[in-house]
């Protein structure tokens, strides 16, 4: 049983791999090359009404009640066994994705090995809440909460950390019982497929985990979302396709968790040491090409050493190595396809017609024949534009930032939190009372002091405003893919 029969990624549903139709595929193209390595089925109505079906049945016969220390069991298996196959996994990240083989191996697959071994601790350690009053004349009242499944999950995730975005919630969504239909981004089928093997190699029941590849609208994606038979939908993607997906799953009222989008911004202070904020700044604005929703797009530096931070900056950028997915020397691959590359000029056209000075960057690097046909951008840096510009309200989802300089801690925070979305920042400072004091004065999910995506998959994740709803992670999601009855009893 494999996830991959020749040229085709395959449907994962109720337990099989599902033939391919002929008539209902659609190509995967490597974003380094734009060759078409793979076919992938898309997944029709039908197929998306029998893999619901799977996970329904998949816990009425079981999988909901199942001991909680066989479903921690189960995710430290899942864990094992993808570093079994972490090559694999690897290379059908950098397949699906074009990203360097060192990232892919230190974050992407990494992560979902430690997401897997997280919440089966969370989960296992989780108490349940209770309450004993005391009442009138003596006697007292018990409260206790049980938590029980949500039920069948829909899982939307999207293209840029395919591996490591999935398993960040089909961990703690199998930790608590539940059953997943799971419609990875159709530019990454590979391996939410591949996991398919895995969690059915580690004895998960049919149909506790499906995988319906195609796209949203008019597709399988909304075919999810709009289905009676969904109890919750997770999603991960952006404000606009997170406000479309809350519209259609509001008729049935179901609870939903959104991870959107972001314009996260760093507040750099005139007392950094340089070379640490500079290392720090080019990982926030430059890893996985800047398609990472906590990346950094805008830069606020202190007046006295805006100088300095942007030469740095622009150095490093142009030290960056655009190469190969598969090099180890490799820094920077590409964006995930050329409707998003041109997406990216879009903004780099209007952030010049609004008066930036790139100071690195700006088009399109010249990398050989072999690379020619991929999707690659330079990394790019500017000067000169302000919060009211739209390259500095709006998400780009590249390798580029704005720096704009500031006077005062005031004007920095006014600056940062001149957004519609409030997802990340970053504080860079050697002085600590006002990085907490900097870091608690952001209207964000997320906020970092000296570092960047430094994570403890226990602490709550998510963002406000447009950046989405909810919180996962640790007993956040424990909280998200549960239903909790709270009983009272009269002693
Ligand atoms: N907050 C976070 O944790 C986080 C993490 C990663 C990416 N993102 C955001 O995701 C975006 C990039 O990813 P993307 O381009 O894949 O986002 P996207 O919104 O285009 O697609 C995300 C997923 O939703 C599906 N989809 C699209 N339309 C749908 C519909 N109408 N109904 C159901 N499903 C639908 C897509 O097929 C894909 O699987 C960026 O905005 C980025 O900031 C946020
Ligand atoms: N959800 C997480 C990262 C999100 C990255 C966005 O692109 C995580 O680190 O748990």
């Amino acid at each position: 049983m494999t996830a991959e029969t020749g040229r085709w990624i395959r449907n994962f549903v109720d337990g099989v791999f599902v033939e391919p139709d002929e008539d209902r595929g659609f190509d995967k193209v490597d974003p380094a090359t734009g060759l078409v390595f793979a076919r992938v089925h898309e997944a029709d109505s039908s197929l998306v009404d029998r893999a619901v079906a799977g996970a329904r049945r998949a816990l009425d016969e079981g999988w909901a009640r199942t001991p909680v220390r066989e479903r921690a069991a189960l995710l430290r298996r899942a864990a094992d066994r993808i570093e079994e196959r972490f090559e694999e996994f690897v290379a059908a990240e950098i397949a699906d994705t074009g990203k360097p083989v060192t990232q892919a191996r230190e974050l992407d697959v990494a992560r979902a090995v430690a997401n897997f071994r997280s919440f089966a601790d969370v989960v296992a350690a989780a108490g349940q809440e209770s309450f004993l009053t005391d009442l009138a004349g003596g006697r007292q009242s018990l409260n206790y909460a049980v938590r029980k499944p949500l039920g069948v999950v829909a899982v939307i995730v999207p293209w840029n950390l395919p591996l490591l975005l999935l398993t960040w919630k089909v961990a703690p969504a199998l930790a608590c019982g539940n059953a997943i239909v799971v419609k990875p981004s159709e530019e990454t089928p590979a391996t939410a497929t591949l996991l398919a093997e895995v969690l059915a190699e580690v004895g998960l029941p049919a149909g506790a985990y499906n995988v319906v590849h195609g796209f949203g609208g008019d597709s399988a994606g909304e075919y999810l979302t709009s289905h009676p038979g969904i109890d919750g939908v997770t999603f991960t993607g952006s404000s606009a396709t997170g406000s479309h997906v809350m519209k259609t799953v509001a008729p049935r009222v179901r609870p939903v968790s959104f991870e959107l989008g972001g314009k996260n911004a760093a507040i750099v202070f005139d007392d950094v040491d340089l070379d640490e904020a500079l290392t720090g700044l080019t990982k926030s604005v430059f890893t996985n090409t800047g398609q990472v929703c906590l990346c950094t797009e805008r830069v606020y530096v202190q007046r006295s050493v805006f100088a300095d931070i942007a030469d740095g900056l622009a150095e490093r950028a142009r030290r960056l190595r655009l190469d190969r997915p598969t090099d180890e020397r490799t820094t920077t691959g590409p964006l995930i396809s050329q409707q998003h590359r041109n997406k990216v000029l879009g903004y780099f056209e209007l952030a010049e017609q609004a008066g930036a000075k790139v100071l690195t960057g700006g088009g399109i690097p010249q990398l050989g024949p072999e690379l020619a046909g991929g999707s690659w951008i330079e990394p790019t840096l500017w000067t000169g534009l302000t919060n009211a510009d739209r390259a500095v309200r709006e998400e780009i989802f590249g390798p580029v930032a704005a720096l704009i300089p500031f006077d005062t801690e005031a004007e920095a925070i006014a600056l940062a939190n001149d957004t519609d979305y409030g997802l990340a920042a970053s504080v860079w400072t050697n002085d600590l009372r006002r990085g907490h004091r900097v870091a608690q004065a952001m209207n964000v999910g997320m906020a970092w002091v000296n570092t960047w995506f430094l994570r403890d998959l226990r602490s709550p994740f998510g963002g406000v405003g447009l950046s989405g709803i909810g919180r996962e992670g640790g007993a956040s999601s424990l909280h998200f893919y549960t239903e909790p009855t709270n009983v009272c009893v009269q002693l």
